[in-house]
């Protein structure tokens, strides 16, 4: 396994909830998340909160990502930091190793039957894979490759988070997981009673939005990290 993989699969053992923490500095349905602060102090904060990894979208048409934002937070923590972008390219496969990050988020519903050797050659690159889900069709297509991770978007990405996911569509999906691949919950998690949903059915849960609005940014997520949901 990967470094993204082994740090959930180790907060697991250690009895935390494996939470990886997005820095989203803009969503299409909330606008500006970032709110004047800076992504490195984002970065401090779900350090110290005691995160299992990093998330960043480098997308900049609709999150106003920035690649060199990506870089310089891979630079910056001893964390694994997935990139989340609409990858197409190979090249960006090897421009996200080349700039230190630990894994790739690859969209099954994007990529297709590409999935697969895109999944091989991120993992040529030594990059976790999370090949993200929204269908039993796309589980399926998931499931028809060697990566190391399945994320299950509560949210239709394609429809720019103008949907209200929530975590009942990992509940419906999860049963389709494969084994021996590490599973994670996206999107719409905003509550302890979200995380005890996501949790019961996946390995770890990526979350953003909720984390970037807290007003007590530290205490919030610690709060997840720590929760005893069972
Ligand atoms: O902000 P939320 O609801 O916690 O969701 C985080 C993350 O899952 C979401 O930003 C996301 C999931 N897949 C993506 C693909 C591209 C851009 C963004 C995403």
């Amino acid at each position: 396994m990967y470094r993204m993989a082994k740090s959930i699969v180790s907060k697991k053992k250690e009895g935390k909830n494996p939470i990886i923490a997005e820095i989203k500095v803009f969503s299409p349905k909330h606008g500006d998340l970032l709110r004047g602060r800076n992504e490195i102090d984002i970065l401090r904060i779900y350090e110290e909160a005691g995160v299992a990894g990093i998330s960043y979208i480098t997308d900049k048409r609709y999150f106003r990502g920035d690649f060199n934002v990506f870089k310089k937070i891979c630079a910056s923590t001893d964390l694994p930091v997935l990139r989340k972008d609409f990858i197409t390219s190979k090249e960006e496969i090897e421009r996200t190793a080349e700039a230190e990050g630990s894994a790739i988020l690859l969209i099954g519903r994007l990529l297709k039957e590409k999935t697969s050797e895109f999944v091989d050659y991120a993992l040529e690159h030594e990059l976790d894979t999370l090949v993200e889900v929204h269908s039993r069709e796309e589980m399926e297509i998931a499931k028809g490759t060697n990566t190391t991770m399945i994320g299950i978007n509560n949210r239709d990405i394609s429809k720019l988070e103008r949907d209200d996911g929530n975590v009942s569509l990992t509940e419906k999906l999860s049963k389709y997981l494969p084994k021996g691949v590490v599973s994670v919950s996206e999107s719409g998690i905003s509550t302890l009673e979200d995380l005890k949903v996501a949790l019961k059915y996946t390995d770890a849960a990526l979350i953003g939005t909720s984390f970037m609005r807290a007003e007590d940014t530290l205490n919030f997520v610690k709060s997840f990290v720590d929760a005893k949901l069972y």
